[in-house]
């Protein structure tokens, strides 16, 4: 079980809170859909739960694993099982697909490793193994920089999971996406929560969430309005996190 207690953050010199007072638990191998208004605090939250921003106060454990205890950041020695996604994964476009995974991405791997480009040939099939499982063997000598947008997203999420990430937060992986790519990604993510029992928390919009999420947190104004299992939203909820 994961147990989030109290988590509160503040931006801008301590003037702007911008999660207030969140708790929930949630388990392992869940597929968590956030919703919410631009502006509501969704980024700050996936951020906060993948240990990349400081909680001004607040509890967070894993199982037994205590990661925050009264705020703070986190050790840094847990942060290599907590993968955090972009909106436009930060990928080496002139680097292969297969190249980014196996370097993956500051912190993951050794400054020299990933600058040289230097990796080991079990390396390689566990790379290869990944890509593969994602569709995306034909895909794996192509630069970077020449794929799709899906494609982008599900190479990033490749080098998460080669990079050792129990956890995934995605933040908003289907904007800009055709709708066929969109519902790619989210069945990659759903998939692998069912057979590897990832936990992933992704930012989305609300049909997506409502179809594919085990459980869905509806965000208002830095607070979570909704805590459910995953179902559609009734009208009610929906004015509840401005979305109606
Ligand atoms: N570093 C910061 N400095 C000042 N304000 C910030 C900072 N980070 C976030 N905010 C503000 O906090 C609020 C929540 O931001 P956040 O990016 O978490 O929202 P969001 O729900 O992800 O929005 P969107 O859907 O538009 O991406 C916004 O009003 C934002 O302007």
């Amino acid at each position: 079980m994961i147990k989030v207690s109290h988590l509160k953050k503040s931006v801008d010199g301590n003037k702007k809170q911008v999660l207030c007072d969140i708790s929930t638990e949630f388990a392992q191998g869940e597929l968590v859909g956030i919703v919410g208004a631009s502006g509501s605090g969704k980024s700050t939250l996936l951020r906060c739960l993948a240990l990349r921003d400081s909680w001004n106060s607040g509890d967070y454990t894993w199982n037994e694993d205590k990661l925050i205890e009264g705020g703070g950041k986190g050790s840094h020695k847990m942060r290599s099982r907590f993968a955090y996604l972009e909106q436009n994964p930060s990928l080496y476009p002139e680097r292969t697909a297969l190249k980014n995974v196996l370097i993956g991405q500051v912190g993951q791997v050794s400054a020299i490793r990933r600058f040289t480009g230097m990796v080991r040939s079990d390396d390689y099939m566990g790379a290869m193994d990944e890509l593969e499982k994602f569709g995306l063997l034909d895909k794996a000598h192509v630069k970077a920089g020449k794929l799709s947008g899906g494609e982008k997203q599900r190479v990033a999420i490749c080098r998460a999971l080669v990079h050792g990430a129990k956890f995934i937060a995605a933040d908003e992986p289907t904007i800009g996406l055709d709708p066929k790519s969109a519902e790619r990604v989210i069945e990659t993510f759903s998939q692998l929560c069912k057979t590897q029992g990832t936990t992933v928390v992704t930012a989305l919009p609300l049909e997506l969430a409502e179809k594919y999420c085990t459980r869905i947190w509806g965000v208002q104004s830095g607070e979570l309005k909704i805590d459910i299992v995953g179902r559609r939203l009734t009208a009610g909820e929906k004015r509840l996190i401005d979305l109606a």
